[in-house]
């Protein structure tokens, strides 16, 4: 296998490459901090992240993931220019933003903000366009925001159509009234996280949406010296590989898409790695019993944290564990 590998979207067809290299997180923060705040910062550019993004490109990333509210959408397209890779071998997953403001003054919906992100992109069509959250404006139901996501779709400016942090509850609203169903859901995932809501992986695979990680590193990067640190050490010894490695793979063998980020070029070779190497079954039951001993979560937007009790509750977890 090779990092080009890809998943099929069940209900699209449509094959995605496996990892996704992510502008939010880290880069958002810093671009943001700079310029003090989204409006200024959509306009700015930030030279360490269309470096990062070449060299991602250039070490066999073919899938960037951007967002409105990380105000990194021009840095991606600059950097797709840049990188002479022709932008059909690539696949672009961005979303919408609820909260910005249009034009004229007031909340957009989807469609205002897709028409946008092709300006700042230059680009003709995005691969991949989700909602953030479950976060609505003022000006949009729910229905009424899903119908403008099924015109982008329907004119080809947006190949599929999805979400992102979706519960269960939601799914079902929108599947009630969508003409086209939705196509991803991506969350947070990895051993410590391992339902971002209540039955959220059963319920996608059963009704054929496409899960996508984020956060996959979290057990290391953001919460470490919980009880996988023993276990990964281990696995990373006898498998030759790193702790992050293990755990990209862990969730590479659910089927699951990955999006990751770093600034760090050794790690973008580590990262491509996870696609050509195995860990047996036994080890990967090992690292979903010891992470479901934990729980973490790191993006707490709502609904999202009520969900928590339940999901200790279903581990045995005492209620504060986190
Ligand atoms: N839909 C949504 O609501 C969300 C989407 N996302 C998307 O997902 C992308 C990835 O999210 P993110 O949480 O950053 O992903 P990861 O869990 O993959 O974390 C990546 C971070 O981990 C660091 N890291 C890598 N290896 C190690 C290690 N061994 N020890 C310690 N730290 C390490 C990296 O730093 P370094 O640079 O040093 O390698 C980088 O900052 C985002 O950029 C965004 O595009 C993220 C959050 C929410
Ligand atoms: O990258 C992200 N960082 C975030 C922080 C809070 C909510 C969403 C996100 C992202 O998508």
């Amino acid at each position: 296998m090779t990092i080009t590998d890809r998943f099929t979207i069940p209900s699209t067809g449509d094959k995605i490459p496996i990892l996704g290299f992510g502008s939010g997180t880290k880069w958002q923060h810093k671009k943001k901090g700079a310029n003090g705040g989204p409006e200024k910062s959509h306009d700015a550019i930030d030279e360490d992240l269309i470096a990062a993004l070449v060299q991602a490109i250039q070490h066999g990333f073919i899938h960037l993931d951007t967002a409105e509210t990380y105000t990194t959408r021009r840095d991606v397209g600059i950097a797709i220019k840049r990188s002479g890779v022709p932008r059909e071998k690539l696949w672009i997953t961005d979303k919408y933003q609820p909260r910005a403001i249009g034009k004229d003054g007031l909340p957009r919906g989807p469609y205002a903000s897709v028409v946008e992100a092709l300006e700042f992109m230059q680009i003709e069509y995005i691969d991949l366009f989700l909602f953030h959250t479950e976060y609505l404006n003022s000006r949009y139901t729910l229905e009424q925001a899903w119908r403008e996501m099924e015109k982008l779709y329907e004119e080809g400016k947006v190949k599929n159509i999805g979400v992102s942090n979706h519960t269960v509850k939601r799914l079902k609203e929108i599947q009630k009234f969508a003409k086209v169903q939705p196509a991803v859901n991506q969350i947070e995932f990895h051993p410590y996280l391992q339902n971002q809501s209540t039955g959220i992986i059963e319920y996608a695979k059963k009704n054929g949406i496409l899960i996508e990680a984020y956060a996959p590193l979290a057990p290391i990067a953001r919460a470490p010296g919980g009880p996988l640190d023993k276990l990964l050490d281990d696995l990373a010894e006898k498998y030759g590989k790193t702790t992050s490695q293990i755990l990209l793979k862990w969730v590479h063998k659910q089927g699951i898409v990955t999006i990751t980020t770093t600034s760090n070029e050794g790690r973008l070779d580590q990262i491509q790695k996870v696609l050509s190497f195995d860990i047996s079954d036994e080890d990967q039951k090992a690292i979903t019993d010891v992470g479901n001993s934990h729980f973490y979560r790191a993006f707490q937007m709502s609904p999202l944290p009520t969900y928590d009790d339940q999901l200790k509750k279903e581990r045995g977890l005492p209620l504060d564990n986190q």
